[in-house]
């Protein structure tokens, strides 16, 4: 089961996952189409309990709508010390409309408010961190029914300072260990090799190829 054309529908409006698709998808000589393409898709309710949930959701609406196949992606943040929040409701964490800003203030004060930001006792790290990391479920669906879901994870830590301007949402809080960056100081290269959604991805792409 693999997309028979090499024009690919994303289920997504959100613009930052939708640069990401189509880099992922490039060099594999696919074009990404998203939701932004379609004038006035109606907003898709994400209503599930799980990641995977909602991504097959999300793909299954499009399916519907356009009768082809689709690839939707659902994906968060989950805090070790918030025990696992924001978690499926990281898109609307501060409330709707959804806004990364807010979201991210949010967060921060949060995890401030717990005591929950933590000194590290190696050197050359930032200051105050709290464990988390970046899920990401992909759901491709095809127009005769048939379903199939992936999931990628990154690790990293909440970094209460906010770095770097690449990425989107949450991306300048998250900081990974092994770079001494935030995901947002990364090149889009470099979160490509290592992002919960190209690892999603790297699995999904495996299983059109059984
Ligand atoms: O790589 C990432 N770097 C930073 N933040 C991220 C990432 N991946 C997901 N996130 C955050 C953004 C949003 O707050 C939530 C996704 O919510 P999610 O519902 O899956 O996406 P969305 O509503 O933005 O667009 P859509 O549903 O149309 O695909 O997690
Ligand atoms: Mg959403």
């Amino acid at each position: 089961m693999r997309p028979a054309t090499k024009t690919l529908v994303v289920a997504t409006k959100n613009r930052g996952k939708a640069r990401e698709f189509s880099a992922l998808f490039e060099p594999l000589g696919w074009e990404v189409r998203s939701l932004n393409d379609y004038d006035r898709f109606p907003d898709i309710v994400e209503d599930g309990d799980t990641f995977a949930a909602n991504a097959l959701i999300k793909a299954r609406a499009v399916v519907a709508a356009l009768g082809v196949p689709a690839l939707a992606d659902d994906s968060g943040l989950c805090v070790d010390a918030l025990d696992g929040a924001p978690g499926v409701y990281s898109a609307r964490y501060a409330g709707e409309p959804a806004d990364d800003a807010a979201n991210n203030a949010k967060l921060i004060a949060e995890l401030k408010r717990r005591g929950a930001l933590l000194a590290p006792a190696e050197a050359g790290r930032p200051a105050l961190l709290s464990a988390a990391r970046f899920v990401c479920a992909l759901a491709y669906a095809e127009p005769g029914g048939r379903v199939r879901t992936a999931e990628g994870v990154c690790a990293g830590a909440i970094v209460a300072d906010a770095r770097g301007a690449n990425g989107f949402g949450y991306d300048p809080h998250f900081y990974l260990p092994e770079f001494g960056l935030t995901m947002a100081e990364l090149t889009a290269e470099q979160k490509n090799a290592v992002s919960h959604r190209a690892q999603a991805l790297r699995q999904m792409i495996s299983f059109w190829e059984e």
